[in-house]
């Protein structure tokens, strides 16, 4: 029996007809779906049909301490994999996504993401706590994924259950060296988030979290055989790896696999000289690798740049300078540490929150989401004298409500019953020295804010489940979009944490709101696309200069680092490359002939434009220079001969704008 129904015509704006119609067919009349939606998809609807048990209804989350306790489980993956979450929803902050983290089981341990998304996700019980195994909630991303232990995307109603359908989700499993699931990586979100730019990210992420963790968990006795046709891709996460024990394979990446054409089961147990006609011996550190040739395949190339990675011996990293023609330039990794850009508004701001933290007053920086609230907050803690001492930022917002006290205040050990725990110092012991950083304190629970008032009033706290008060010594700082003075007069946030928070206020202008917004966003494009290896077209340019970056810094830095990840080396950036929005708002501002052919080509073209849709003649004129040095690839002598126009005019032209 089906557990599920089809859907009514309200449904998704993603639903096409052809997903309606096969769910009708399968869910009311036991059709295959074969060749209506992506085999994946079909195979798992099949599985979830002959499930024994019904799959509706909204699951409760596991309880706080049950919850610690798979986190515990899981350490070393989420040590490796926290960093990239939070680098993933950085990047994909513009699109109101969330990135989730899940365990071997499906089980979620952790969020990061948009709010908006979260709030609407824990409708439908998609949060930290709840396992989403294709078992408990049918055809979905995490379940889909760990059961095909392959990466997918399951859009609107492709889910099994109709309830999940406003969600659009892409996952990734996180796969061991001998080919085990470690957990899974997914972005979740409205439908129309999810495109085929999220999916190479969350792709990305998956094999730099594979690739740390196989990096460090090289087992005694063995060695690591890593390779890849550019010999600059050694030691990166593209790189392919061999596990290698009495010269037999033991294990292989993904990359391995797919440069050698053979699955893991094909690969274990084979003498690596099988693979290899020419394995050099141990101790040479660079070498070229000749694959053996009855494995080449047509347009394969033979040789590969290699090198050793010894038994549990980081240091034995090999650098390889292997001499190897190559076409593929390597693509610009997106640094994890994009510039700041300071003005002096800001560093006069930032002088005096370094004097007050001093005094141990607390700071509270007010300011749109993205503005860099954290980011100052960091820089006032690492010019204050307390720079040597801990930094220590929570998320009020990000914490699940039932956890936050834990997380802040810790706990004994033994104080959940049935939990086999070690107790924990909690995030204001840690602060001890330093600086405690409460980001979206307007999110604190009202309990919470008491019992923080309480340790700020007496410098001590005492942790769950007992045990003594313990003095602590931090100095706080805080941070909010929300206005707090509203919500203290509304009843929503404490008056006396209110007012003892408010004697120092850093306000931060949002990115458009600077006197130098325009010369801001182009220095940070400068820093982050360099133009030896990038262009951006000029129209390309005008547009993210003229875009209002409502997610403010964030916005922008996420957006350029996803032009440097997904451009080819040396191409140039155009505005159909831009995203969505950003190329809407340009055009409802320029509204203009599409391209500068139809300007150039039909001298009349103009014209027609103007009868139709009146635009100012130099917005015209802008659109039809940029377009024109676009399609010349910036050469601004060829553009004007195209234009016909002296080459001065047209340099005249653009300086003045
Ligand atoms: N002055 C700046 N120059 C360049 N980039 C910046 C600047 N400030 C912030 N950023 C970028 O924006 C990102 C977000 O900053 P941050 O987390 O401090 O914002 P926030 O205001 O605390 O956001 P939220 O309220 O959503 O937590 C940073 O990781 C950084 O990449």
């Amino acid at each position: 029996m089906h557990q599920s129904r089809p859907v009514d015509s309200a449904g998704i704006a993603t639903l096409s007809t052809t997903l309606q119609l096969a769910r009708q067919r399968f869910f009311e009349d036991g059709s295959d779906p074969q060749g209506s939606v992506p085999e994946l998809i079909a195979r798992s609807w099949r599985r979830c049909s002959a499930l024994p048990c019904s799959l509706s209804g909204t699951p409760e989350p596991l309880a706080q301490e049950a919850l610690l306790a798979r986190r515990d489980a899981q350490g070393q993956l989420r040590r490796h994999a926290l960093p990239e979450l939070e680098a993933l929803a950085e990047a994909l902050s513009p699109s109101r996504v969330m990135v989730l983290l899940a365990d071997p089981q499906g089980m979620i341990l952790d969020a990061a993401g948009s709010d908006v998304f979260m709030n609407k996700a824990q409708r439908v019980a998609l949060m930290p706590g709840v396992e989403w195994s294709e078992v408990q909630r049918g055809t979905n991303a995490i379940g889909t994924a760990l059961t095909e232990c392959s990466p997918i995307t399951v859009l609107g109603l492709q889910h099994y259950l109709e309830q999940n359908g406003a969600l659009g989700c892409t996952a990734a499993p996180l796969l061991g060296s001998e080919g085990q699931v470690l957990g899974v990586l997914d972005v979740s979100g409205d439908p129309r988030c999810i495109q085929a730019q999220t999916v190479g990210l969350v792709r990305m992420a998956g094999q730099m979290i594979e690739h740390r963790m196989a990096m460090d968990n090289c087992p005694a006795h063995t060695e690591i055989l890593r390779f890849a046709r550019d010999p600059a891709l050694i030691g990166s996460h593209r790189e392919a790896l061999l596990w290698i024990r009495n010269a037999t394979i033991v294990g292989a990446n993904r990359a391995a696999m797919r440069a050698l054409g053979m699955t893991f089961e094909q690969l274990r147990g084979r003498f690596v000289d099988d693979l290899f006609s020419a394995l050099p011996a141990t101790d040479r550190e660079q070498f070229e690798l000749a694959l053996h040739p009855w494995l080449v395949r047509p347009g394969q190339s033979a040789s590969w740049a290699s090198g050793w990675v010894g038994p549990k011996s980081a240091s034995n990293r090999l650098t390889l300078a292997v001499e190897q023609e190559s076409t593929e330039q390597v693509r610009q990794i997106p640094s994890s540490k994009p510039p700041i850009i300071v003005d002096p508004q800001r560093e006069a701001q930032r002088q005096r929150a370094v004097r007050v933290l001093d005094c141990g007053i607390p700071v509270l920086i007010l300011g749109e989401s993205g503005v860099g609230k954290e980011v100052f907050a960091r820089q006032v803690h690492q010019a204050s004298q307390r720079s040597q001492g801990p930094f220590v930022a929570v998320n009020c917002a990000a914490i699940p409500e039932g956890l936050i006290e834990a997380e802040l205040f810790g706990y004994e050990e033994g104080a959940f019953t049935g939990a086999r725990r070690k107790g924990q110092a909690g995030q204001i012991r840690e602060a001890h020295g330093g600086v405690l950083f409460l980001d979206e304190i307007g999110d604190m629970p009202l309990s919470m804010q008491a019992r923080l008032l309480r340790v700020l009033q007496d410098h001590e706290v005492k942790a769950l489940g007992g045990g003594r008060q313990q003095s602590v010594d931090f100095v706080l700082m805080c941070a909010t979009h929300r206005d707090l003075r509203r919500m203290a007069a509304e009843g929503r946030f404490r008056s006396d944490l209110y007012y003892r928070l408010q004697h120092f206020v850093v306000d931060l202008p949002a990115l458009r709101e600077h006197a130098d917004a325009k010369a801001h966003i182009d220095e940070l494009l400068q820093t982050i696309l360099p133009s030896g290896r990038l262009r951006l077209s000029p129209q390309a340019r005008d547009a993210l200069l003229d875009y209002s970056w409502p997610g403010n810094w964030r916005q922008l830095v996420a957006v350029a680092q996803t032009l440097l990840a997904l451009a080819e080396p040396g191409s140039c950036i155009e505005l159909a490359d831009l995203p969505n929005e950003i190329r809407r708002d340009w055009r409802t501002h320029h509204q203009q002939p599409p391209s500068p052919s139809s300007a150039l080509t039909r001298p009349d073209a103009e014209w027609e434009g103007a009868t139709t849709s009146p635009v100012p003649l130099r917005a015209m004129t802008d659109t039809a220079i940029h377009a024109a040095i676009a399609s010349c690839g910036g050469n601004v002598s060829r553009a004007a001969r195209l234009l016909g126009v002296h080459r001065s005019t047209l340099y005249r032209h653009v300086i003045q704008k």
